[in-house]
């Protein structure tokens, strides 16, 4: 993207997140700004009058001031909280973006570590403001007392132009207004120019810094990450990690801070230079007015504005100049940044509606399917060809890494195969629209998560549920007396990190609401990858004795390293190096020579 479109496209994507806070941001800054000019205009007038003698005007002068001051502080006193208000929600809405993104995106590239390490990346330069969205926002508002002392600058400075020129004396035609001003510019340029070579040095040397800073901030950012999370506390005090933690972080902190600060020197050194130019300009400027009035060319009561608006025009300048600098040099930081919010999201794909069917009557075929991870050269799995049948219970079973939740993944679309294709009713997998495909599964996932919701929220995830169906199916894990017991009930929060009157539950328990949400879902199709591992045996049993009453006439898919396990289903899948090597039931299996028999035996010989 070229430098110019990327900016476009920050201006127009922040003014229309924030359209709201900026539209009272400009009005309340120019109320607030335009106070001083207004009162050099007033007292211009009035001394003006004071000097011709012409009393009957200073009341009516005096009167208008007031009341234009009255209206413009009412202004600035009325917007000021709202502007406070909004520039919070605007803030929460900028930072919320990116993450947002990561929620609809095409599931891969959420899942790839790259794609995880940009995102970190953009949420530290957006919490730090020193670059992308919310930096260019920070210099709107920094440039904004500026560019408003600017604009009334030049207003104010305009009687510069009726200068009577016929009054100068003779030799002194390099007084005309025209001609200075013209050299004031040409001063002006050069000033902009050196700032805007020492802005880029700095600029140079603030990238150079902060690749320098790169990997100090980003295992910071992972320590800190780990010392605001208490599940890590268990670990950090037994093996007494958060002094070591600590100590390293005071050792970095120091570090960037030295770093940065040997920076922030450099840069103001290169500022002295404009800033003294300007300082000169003011001076002759300062001259050149009081000439002028003298020889008569310009009313005296004038050099009150032009004086006050020269000096706070050219105090505004430099700072105008820096933040206008700052804010062109990270293109780079804002190039990756819409890099990934363009990456695909996974609406885009398919759009074919799922026939709602009450037989659950929803087929799947995989043929030729292989598949390996965006990024990685190794074939995770290799020509799956399969047929299964609605109603069905498969086991899927296999060694660690022999591709059991891939191959779920590609199922349930959150992957696309790499060759091959899945079908379902006869259709291809992917010409369905995504929100409905994904609405036939429910799925309890090794790393399922649960959020700190209420429990009823969590089993249903829905702000408002059914009370009754929830309670039912937390009565099929087991759960049912157990939530039935706590005060709150079903508004009971899950953990306590919002809530002191939540509960904490056992990682079995855990598991059982994981499972619940699965059932309550209600999709045609169930999977349970290692559904049970943290249960005990005779949960694990009850929860499998029960099984076909769970998933009912679902087709299930039920992944476990405990085979005890697969004997419940109807057909068991053996997985190894990506490959389905064989199928049948435990009956037909068990006393095949192959690996279901040989992880069989493996894991008998511990329970004799
Ligand atoms: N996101 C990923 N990116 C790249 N490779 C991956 C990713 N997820 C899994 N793999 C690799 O794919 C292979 C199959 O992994 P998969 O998780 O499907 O195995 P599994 O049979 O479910 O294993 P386990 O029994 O340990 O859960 C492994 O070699 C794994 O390293």
């Amino acid at each position: 993207m070229e430098k110019l479109t990327v900016y476009k496209r920050a201006f127009k994507d922040l003014f229309k997140i924030g359209k709201t806070y900026y539209i009272l941001f400009f009005i309340e800054s120019l109320a607030r700004y335009s106070l001083p000019f207004i009162g050099y205009i007033y007292m211009t007038q009035i001394v003006d009058a004071l000097t011709r003698n012409d009393m009957t005007r200073i009341p009516s002068l005096i009167v208008q001031y007031l009341a234009i001051l009255l209206v413009l502080q009412l202004i600035s006193g009325w917007i000021d909280p709202l502007v406070t208000h909004e520039d919070s929600l605007f803030l929460r809405k900028l930072f919320a973006e990116p993450n947002k993104k990561m929620l609809t995106m095409h599931y891969h590239y959420a899942e790839s570590s790259e794609v995880r390490e940009e995102l970190d990346i953009i949420n530290r330069n957006m919490m730090s403001s020193q670059s992308s969205l919310p930096m260019i926002n920070v210099r709107i508002k920094e440039m904004m007392p500026g560019l408003v002392s600017i604009i009334w600058g030049v207003i104010l400075l305009t009687p510069l132009f009726r200068v009577d020129t016929g009054l100068l004396p003779d030799g002194f035609w390099w007084m005309r207004p025209s001609l200075i001003i013209s050299v004031f510019l040409l001063l002006i340029g050069i000033s902009v120019w050196i700032q805007i070579s020492s802005s880029k040095k700095s600029g140079e040397l603030l990238k150079a810094l902060l690749a320098e800073l790169k990997e100090s901030n980003a295992r910071f950012f992972y320590e800190d990450g780990i010392l605001q999370d208490f599940k890590s506390g268990k670990e950090m005090r037994l093996y007494d990690l958060t002094e070591k933690m600590i100590e390293n972080k005071k050792a970095e902190s120091k570090q960037t801070g030295k770093l940065l600060s040997e920076n922030y020197k450099r840069f103001r050194a290169m500022m002295v230079p404009t800033t003294g130019l300007f300082q000169v300009m003011t001076y002759l400027t300062y001259a050149y007015i009081g000439v002028l009035v003298l020889i008569g060319a310009l009313p005296v009561a004038l050099i009150i504005q032009l004086s006050s608006a020269l000096s706070q025009m050219v105090s505004a300048l430099p700072d105008v100049i820096q933040h206008g600098m700052m804010l062109i040099s990270s293109p780079d930081e804002l190039e990756q940044y819409y890099a990934f919010m363009d990456l695909p999201d996974e609406e885009v794909i398919g759009s074919l509606p799922i026939e709602k069917r009450l037989d659950n009557d929803y087929n799947f075929v995989v043929k030729n399917m292989s598949f390996s991870y965006p990024g990685s050269d190794e074939t995770v799995l290799k020509n799956i060809t399969e047929r299964f049948e609605v109603g069905k219970k498969y086991a899927i079973v296999g060694e660690n890494g022999s591709g059991k939740t891939t191959f779920i993944k590609l199922l349930t679309r959150l992957y696309e195969p790499s060759e091959g294709t899945i079908k379902m009713n006869r259709i291809d997998a992917h010409k369905y629209d995504l929100r409905e495909y994904f609405n036939l599964f429910g799925v309890v996932f090794q790393d399922y998560h649960l959020v700190g919701f209420s429990l009823g929220q969590n089993v249903s995830v829905k702000p408002y549920f059914d009370r009754e169906k929830v309670l039912s199916t937390l009565d099929k894990v087991g759960l049912g007396n157990f939530v039935r017991k706590l005060p709150d009930h079903l508004d009971t929060h899950l953990g306590t990190e919002f809530d002191d009157s939540g509960v904490n539950v056992s990682g079995g328990q855990e598991q059982k609401l994981a499972i619940a949400r699965s059932l309550y879902k209600d999709s045609p199709v169930m999977i349970l990858d290692e559904p049970t591992a943290a249960l005990d045996p005779l949960t694990e049993f009850e929860i499998y004795q029960n099984f076909d009453n769970l998933v009912k006439d679902k087709t299930a898919f039920y992944i476990s390293h405990r085979l005890s396990s697969s004997k419940f289903c109807d057909e068991i899948l053996v997985f190894d190096k990506g490959k389905i090597v064989q199928r049948g039931t435990h009956k037909e299996l068990v006393d095949q020579e192959g690996k279901y028999s040989e992880l069989w035996n493996a894991q008998a010989q511990y329970y004799q």
